[in-house]
């Protein structure tokens, strides 16, 4: 199971946005938190901001909606080239055609799942999605605890998955560091949102491998 490392600068100097994602080279992709102050009590930013960093990103864009109405919403930030737009299934009304639109606007289509939001309706609907993101704290903010009852979540993600699925990404995102990665790998995840945990680092470079090699080294477990 190939493991993805996505900063996500939320954590991020956001004066120096520009900056901030030079240094993640060693990243598979940059996590970009769009936030409305609806959905989520808190505000990032919004399109115009994705589409600069769309510009100055030597590596793909993970865009992670957490806004209301966003079956509206979601198809424009596929539009500016991010690699994959991932939106809530709370905040949709029709979770498959908002996934639809992604996938014909050129972006991977990623379900986003707070931790309170079962898996179970949406197993079957697997084939419409690239990437599933297991939240593993309440979205809204960085720094929080993770969140290990979402675990049979992702186990049971994992287990839905058929061979012919298995590019289908299971994310988790919040609270990840080298204490915790270990647990939601060998709970089925391959691609880990980190804010803090490599922001909040001296050297973000050494952060990131860190967290590859103890994933690495959960699945190989
Ligand atoms: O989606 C998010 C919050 O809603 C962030 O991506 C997440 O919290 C990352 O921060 P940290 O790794 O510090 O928990």
């Amino acid at each position: 199971m190939t493991v993805r490392i996505h900063p996500s600068i939320l954590s991020a100097d956001f004066v120096n946005l520009e900056r901030e994602v030079g240094r993640i080279t060693a990243a598979d992709a940059v996590h970009v938190d769009v936030m409305d102050n609806h959905f989520v009590p808190n505000l990032t930013f919004g399109p115009q901001m994705v589409e600069r960093l769309q510009a100055v990103s030597s590596i793909p864009l993970d865009v992670h909606l957490m806004i209301a109405d966003v079956d509206r919403w979601a198809p424009g930030y596929a539009e500016l080239g991010a690699e994959c737009v991932t939106f809530h299934a709370e905040a949709a009304a029709d979770v498959v055609a908002t996934a639809r639109a992604l996938r014909e606007r050129g972006s991977l289509a990623g379900l986003a799942l707070k931790p309170g939001t079962p898996v179970e309706p949406y197993l079957e609907l697997l084939p419409e999605f690239d990437q599933v993101l297991v939240m593993t704290v309440e979205p809204g903010f960085g720094g929080q605890s993770f969140m290990a009852e979402t675990m049979p979540k992702l186990r049971s993600l994992r287990a839905a998955l058929r061979s012919d699925e298995r590019s289908i990404r299971l994310q988790v995102d919040g609270g990840i560091t080298v204490d915790t990665i270990g647990i939601a790998a060998e709970a089925g995840a391959d691609t880990f949102v980190a804010g803090s945990s490599v922001y909040g680092a001296d050297d973000v470079e050494a952060a990131i491998a860190g967290l590859r090699a103890a994933a690495i080294a959960a699945h190989a477990h």
